[in-house]
């Protein structure tokens, strides 16, 4: 029998999608010029569905800002942000951003003729989490993440560790660090390779405190050394909220290289590049001029199918 009946795809039949993956990390992407898609979470769960749909770690709908009902402040604020990133998880959960996701977006409305951009160029793209700036870059498309926090700050400065992760595979529970990226994500600091590599992440991982809305949950191995010419290194993989593993998490590979540089203090590189099993992700530190500093995610972003629904 169907986890997800057909049934539920009657509304959206012959509508058009592409698939496309940044990383290995993947989405099936539906083009919304004129918002007259209203995509149920039921909906979301069956195209994600990856022996009864289409399959993808997550939908992403390209709809215009001024379409999207909670984004009026947004498109206020912010006018050149024409096209709104609607991302949901797998399981059709909302999250506020996605990072590989981002990328893979911009990658779609050039691919779909809504955009054009040059090497060099910018794009302004609504989300949930806010404005994100996405550069055509040497390795794909760079992301300005914007700012990101602590979630729990004062246990995050006293102990460089603030929960505690159990996880099938892994013999003890071990410490970990919360960081916010607009959506929130649990960073556990592993040793060694071979313990990464035995992590069992198909079943969610047990998180004490956990972040009110769920977490991300990434694991992480420093390379040794941990900075070679300049640039940090580290090996990840992550349990995706409402997903389950995924072969990379974009917001997540952030997250592990604020987490990771904390804990090592004082590490001098402003580039760090993160092995997840789906690639390579660059991330990157910045001061932008506005008192805060600015993590950019940088990538590959591609499309490898058309389809109709149906
Ligand atoms: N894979 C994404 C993150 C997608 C959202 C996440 N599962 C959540 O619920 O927050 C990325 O590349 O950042």
């Amino acid at each position: 029998m169907s986890t997800h009946p057909v049934d539920a795809l009657t509304t959206l039949l012959a509508v058009p999608f592409a698939k496309g993956h940044g990383t290995g990390n993947d989405f099936v992407l539906i083009a919304d010029p004129a918002g007259e898609y209203a995509i149920s979470a039921e909906q979301v769960a069956a195209l994600c569905d990856r022996h009864h749909g289409i399959g993808g770690d997550g939908l992403i709908r390209a709809v215009r800002t001024r379409d999207v009902d909670g984004a009026e402040e947004l498109h206020t604020a912010h006018p050149e942000a024409e096209w709104f990133m609607d991302y949901r998880n797998g399981d059709g959960s909302i999250a506020e951003m996605c990072g590989n996701g981002v990328r893979v977006f911009v990658h779609f409305l050039i691919d779909q003729g809504l955009v054009a951009l040059d090497a060099g160029e910018s794009l302004a793209i609504g989300t949930r989490g806010g404005l994100k700036r996405v550069t055509v870059s040497e390795n794909g498309y760079a992301v300005d993440m914007g700012a990101w926090r602590f979630t729990f700050p004062d246990q995050a400065e006293e102990r460089a560790l603030d929960s505690l992760v159990e996880t099938p595979g892994i013999d003890a529970a071990r410490p970990a660090l919360s960081v916010d990226m607009g959506n929130p994500h649990t960073v556990v600091a592993l040793q060694q390779r071979q313990e990464l590599a035995a992590a069992e992440l198909h079943t969610v991982p047990t998180v004490d405190p956990k972040p009110g809305n769920g977490t991300n949950v990434e694991y992480v191995v420093p390379a040794e050394p941990l900075v070679e010419d300049g640039i940090g290194r580290i090996a990840m993989r992550v349990h995706e909220r409402g997903v389950g593993e995924t072969r990379s998490c974009g917001t997540g590979a952030c997250a592990a290289v604020i987490a990771t540089r904390h804990w090592a203090g004082g590490v001098a590189a402003d580039a760090w590049d993160v092995e997840v099993p789906g690639g390579v992700v660059r991330v990157r530190f910045s001061d932008r001029g506005d008192g805060v500093e600015h993590v950019e995610l940088s990538g590959p972003a591609e499309i490898v199918a058309h389809g109709r629904i149906g």
